[in-house]
């Protein structure tokens, strides 16, 4: 058996990593940065006083790029291994593991340079000793090796731009990367002779006074986001070696996973990482350098794994415990966060318990006694009643609470979730949705003999509603400037979704939907009058006949409308009906 060498056809390579690999031609600085700062690391591991890490980027007049370290170079040994060799990396350790100090591992990062130049040019000194070595790699998989007379331990990457891609090689768009890429490093950078590196992370510099330091990272957070954020937190996971702020927008934020800034051993690594947080935090976008996550092979994104929700959590936690000592010590900072994010917390509490507690103390809902804390709200009160659509909340609040069952409106967003889950942060907080049926019990009968006067009113109005699937009932109740209420039990509710179905779908859905109509008993919706209203008092007193039938037809619809219930096709028919016909009285 012959052994043959896999070959390797660059041009190939190269094309896969510029259309598939890398979003753009524009990481080649990182590409560049990133070995010379690996190189200037690995002269710090070898030698006991090394030189200050200094890497010089000069865009040269003829368009050319020169990239300089003072790292650690290539014998010309290693040019043949590491630089000729795709895949080859000095950076991994004896059994393939990346190594700790290092931002390569994979052995690809140098071919993005292809990217931009035909050529790659590198001239280097080892500080091992020998002499210099000069390597030229080409696209098409050829590369020369010679001597160089380089003086000073370290190597230099000069690119020649290809035809076409010029601008990614142009003074301004090179200092513009590298700063954006590697301005946290700690080696010197310079283009042009300018440096581009500070010494600090923004939560790194020291300040004698908290509010100094928050006032700054706020500044920080105003670059970096575009936008003034509301609060900034800070982070920090051993376990990853991580360190940052986490912002607070201070608009409300599209649930979504993304936006995060990460710097990976100081590199930056995305402007738009994702899933580093939870998915509950979204009012919140962080700028973190981890020394341990782990980056995908093109190096925009970071690689899912055990690290990587570990991290989630850790986020998670001290975001969580930020939000807390908010509710403890600066509660008019957090109502104003509220104000703001008051989806994202919600979300929370359908699924943490401290969360839940947050939102009962502070989070206004909507209710029938006002807007307030649902632990204001609850006070003494030993069942908690609420509705489910914000339509039914503001037909049924006056009515509800003149029939003393206060009601919490929970018709937004996660509202029923939240209200159902009090009871696990408090074991006597018992709650269940109003019915409206129930609602209907409890107003006042009419004053004692009475029943005998409304009796022909409310026959002509029960034979009029039995067309409308609807029966007629007469209360007294507030507020007073409503003539009649319309009531559907949550029993007659179902009843009336199938019906209201049947009748807008075609022949064959109505025979299935028929299959659920439970004939058996009929629930039927209410056509509750009211005493108190003066025109309900003129019409018990008025002779039955087409007039009062038209009157019975245009409260029925009425009520329909104020309640924001839906229509039938016979309802709206009643309603015309009814309209024209009173019109036609008013103007005979
Ligand atoms: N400026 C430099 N100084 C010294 N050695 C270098 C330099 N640039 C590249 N090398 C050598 O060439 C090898 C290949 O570099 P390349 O950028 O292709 O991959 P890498 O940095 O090892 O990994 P990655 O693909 O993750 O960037 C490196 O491992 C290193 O040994």
């Amino acid at each position: 058996m012959i052994e043959h060498r896999f070959q390797v056809d660059l041009r190939g390579v190269v094309d896969l990593l510029s259309h598939h690999l890398y979003a753009s031609p524009r990481v080649y600085v990182r590409e560049l940065l990133q070995n010379a700062t690996d190189a200037i690391t690995a002269r710090r591991a070898a030698e006991e006083d090394p030189p200050a890490g200094r890497v010089v980027i000069e865009p040269l007049p003829d368009g050319a790029l020169r990239v300089t370290d003072n790292g650690i170079g290539l014998t010309e040994e290693e040019v043949h291994t590491f630089l000729a060799s795709v895949g080859r990396t000095s950076k991994r350790d004896d059994l393939g593991f990346a190594r700790q100090d290092y931002l390569g591992q994979f052995g690809i990062g140098l071919l993005s340079c292809f990217m931009v130049a035909d050529a790659i040019e590198v001239e280097s000194r080892s500080a091992k000793g020998g002499s210099g070595v000069s390597w030229t790699g080409y696209a098409d998989g050829r590369y020369t090796v010679g001597t160089a007379d380089a003086a000073d331990v370290g190597t230099t990457v000069t690119l020649r731009p290809r035809a076409g891609v010029e601008h990614w090689l142009t003074p301004e768009a090179v200092r513009d990367l590298a700063s954006s890429y590697a301005h946290l490093l700690d080696v010197e950078v310079t283009v042009s002779g300018q440096r581009i590196t500070e010494p600090q992370a923004p939560w790194e510099v020291a300040h004698d006074d908290p509010e100094v330091r928050r006032a700054a990272l706020l500044d920080y957070g105003a670059r970096v986001l575009g936008s003034r954020p509301m609060e900034v937190i800070d982070l920090n996971v051993p376990e990853a070696g991580l360190r940052g702020l986490g912002f607070v927008l201070a608009s409300p934020a599209a649930v979504g996973q993304g936006g995060h800034r990460v710097y990976l051993k100081r590199m930056l690594l995305s402007e738009d990482a994702s899933k580093l947080v939870p998915e509950w935090a979204f009012f919140v976008r962080c700028v973190v350098d981890t020394s341990m996550l782990r980056p995908t092979a093109s190096r925009e994104a970071l690689y899912e794994d055990d690290l990587l929700s570990t991290v989630r959590e850790g986020l998670g936690e001290q975001i969580r415990n930020w939000l807390l000592d908010l509710s403890v010590n600066h509660p008019e900072r957090l109502a104003a966060f509220l104000r703001v994010h008051h989806l994202g917390v919600k979300a929370l509490a359908v699924r943490d318990d401290e969360m839940l507690r947050l939102v009962d103390a502070w989070l206004p809902f909507e209710t029938s006694r006002g807007t307030m804390a649902l632990r204001t709200f609850r006070r003494g009160m030993s069942m908690i009643r609420y509705v489910e659509t914000v339509d039914e909340f503001r037909s049924l609040a006056a009515i509800a609470s003149a029939a003393g069952t206060p009601v919490v409106n929970a018709g937004y967003a996660y509202d029923t979730e939240i209200l159902e889950r009090l009871s696990r942060v408090d074991p006597d907080a018992r709650v269940r949705r109003l019915d409206p049926g129930e609602l209907a019990a409890k107003l006042d009968p009419l004053p004692p003999g009475q029943e005998e006067a409304v009796a022909p009113f409310l026959e002509t109005a029960r034979a009029v509603l039995r067309e409308l699937d609807c029966v007629p009932l007469i209360r007294q109740f507030d507020p007073v400037s409503m003539p009649a209420l319309y009531v559907i039990s949550q029993k007659a509710r179902t009843q009336d979704t199938v019906r209201r179905s049947i009748e807008a779908v075609d022949d064959l859905w109505s025979d299935v939907l028929s299959a659920f109509d439970d004939v058996t008993v009929e629930h039927r919706p209410e056509l509750v009058f009211n005493w108190r209203h003066p025109l309900i008092r003129k019409l018990t007193s008025y002779p039955p006949g087409p007039a009062l039938r038209h009157a019975v037809e245009a409260l029925y619809g009425q009520a329909l409308l104020a309640g924001h219930h839906p229509l039938r096709a016979v309802d709206t028919a009643a309603l015309n009906r009814s309209f024209l016909a009173l019109l036609d009285r008013a103007f005979p």
